[in-house]
């Protein structure tokens, strides 16, 4: 039996995995959720103890994905995803306190987390595609790591070309080159003069065109697509288990920007791993810690940090949990959602908001907290942070659990792809990995564009392959 799929806006036809993984965004403009979650028994998550990786990928991700692809396809795509990172265990825990740990999620080819999603997507929708006969365009928002994990897993695909749109001036000199300087056909980079939220207003546009959106035959890698949720779903049990789960439970703080790691956390959880709290940090563009707090969710102006891939206000993910937190009344989200669009915010009921605070904890880490904890833990354990996990260690040592349970941070990019914050914050200038070593003296390609739909989508037109050919 495989599990079909349901919108969150409740106006989408329900899919099956396959489905849902080349429509992205549904065409209603909500984003896909298992009409129901599989569940892992204490016995099956106990067994993940001394199991590879991939073995336990396999486990997690298979009832999702159902009968979508043959027997061993699975297996053989993600032993070629996680075949492409640099350390034995994938996504290694490394102590750094008492009962601290942080899960380093960076040793994928672009060094951040979104590598372990990504390189298991490509091959499924390659796949898919392959399998219809079909060629697909995507489109990306990002605010510096998406956009680079996509060029290198999606650049040897025939099938896709790929639009990536990113803000102009507001990602790190490393994170731009991962996407400027692939020397692939089909692999474009957009600056768009604006913000990340534009940048995903800008693809969210894209798809809700439905006319623009079958000529093109649009699909997604952000976490609209629920196959990068899926994927994301896996490091929580690996993590867990290696702390002594299902026994023992264990918390997560999770540096958050689009809420869509945290939810594969919510996810886990769902599924019958014992997380005791998942901890939402953000910057000081801290739109979902103001939620929790107060149940407004408003968004103000982003302001430029340190952390550049957490510089996000609209965060799509959120209303996957809102479904959720609304006991699944699709027409309660699309009400929220309206409000948003017409002015900027919506607030959650009483009764939504006690269960999202019965799941999640949040906080904010200032400029001045996130260089403190980089400073502090490169003294005491030698341990070089990055920005965004920094902030997540910093909004974590401030929580007041329980000392008895463990507590995993994710440690979602290298420091070597934010050196300057990393040297002026510890002194110290981490070096880039060998197989990326050289991206500050190769040769750029990319095109600027005005924040305008129209712009962006003669752009996406114009250079698909079928445009290049007739060109
Ligand atoms: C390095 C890094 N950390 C954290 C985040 C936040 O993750 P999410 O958007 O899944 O909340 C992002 C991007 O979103 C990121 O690139
Ligand atoms: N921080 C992200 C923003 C996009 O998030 P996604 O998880 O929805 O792809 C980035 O680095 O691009």
């Amino acid at each position: 039996m495989s599990l079909s799929y349901v919108s969150t806006r409740g106006e989408a036809p329900s899919l099956g995995f396959a489905d849902v993984l080349l429509a992205g965004l549904a065409r209603d403009g909500g984003l896909y959720v298992p009409a129901e979650w599989p569940n892992l028994s204490a016995e099956a998550i106990k067994g993940f103890a001394g199991k590879s990786y991939a073995e336990v990928a396999e486990a997690v991700i298979k009832p999702f994905v159902g009968s979508a692809f043959g027997a061993g396809e699975l297996r053989d795509m993600i032993e070629g995803a996680y075949s492409t990172f640099r350390h034995p265990a994938v996504t290694p825990l490394v102590q750094t306190g008492a009962n601290t740990f942080i899960l380093e999620l960076f040793h994928g080819p672009t060094l951040a987390f979104k590598d372990v999603a990504m390189q298991l997507l490509a091959r499924f929708m390659d796949r898919a595609l392959a399998q219809r006969g079909e060629r697909a365009t995507i489109v990306a928002a990002t605010s510096g790591d998406t956009g680079g994990a996509a060029a290198e897993a999606f650049r040897a695909c025939s099938r896709v070309d790929v639009m990536i749109l990113f803000p102009h001036g507001r990602v790190s000199d490393v994170q731009r080159r991962q996407m400027t300087t692939v020397d692939s056909p089909n692999v474009h980079a957009v600056a768009v003069e604006g913000n990340f939220d534009d940048c995903q207003a800008l693809v969210k546009a894209m798809f809700n065109d439905h006319a623009f959106r079958d000529r093109q035959r649009l699909a997604a890698v952000n976490s609209i697509n629920w196959a990068r949720i899926v994927a994301q779903i896996v490091y929580y049990f690996t993590a867990a288990v290696s702390l002594g789960a299902p026994h023992r439970p264990v918390s997560f703080t999770v540096p958050t920007g689009n809420f869509g790691d945290v939810f594969a956390g919510y996810v886990a959880k769902r599924m019958g791993l014992p997380v005791e709290r998942l901890i939402v940090a953000t910057n000081q563009n801290d739109i979902l810690a103001r939620t929790i707090e107060t149940g407004r969710y408003e968004v103000k102006g982003v302001h430029p940090t340190t952390s550049p891939s957490m510089d996000i206000q609209v965060s799509s993910n959120f209303e996957r949990l809102l479904f959720e937190a609304e006991g699944r009344d699709a027409s309660a989200v699309r009400r929220h959602m309206a409000s948003l669009a017409q002015s900027g915010a919506f607030t959650v009921p009483g009764t939504a908001m006690a269960q999202i605070r019965g799941e999640f904890d949040a906080g904010r880490a200032s400029e001045d907290e996130t260089v403190a904890i980089m400073k502090r833990l490169r003294k005491e354990a030698g341990y070089v942070l990055d920005p965004h996990t920094a902030v997540a260690y910093a909004v974590g040592a401030a929580q007041s659990g329980d000392p008895s349970v463990p507590q995993i941070v994710l440690g979602t990019a290298h420091p070597a792809k934010f050196p300057d914050a990393v040297k002026a914050a510890t002194g110290e200038h981490p070096a880039l990995p060998l197989h990326v070593a050289d991206i500050l003296e190769r040769k750029e390609r990319v095109t600027v564009v005005p924040n305008d739909l129209a712009a962006i989508q003669a752009f996406v037109a114009g250079n698909t392959r079928a445009a290049r050919e007739v060109a």
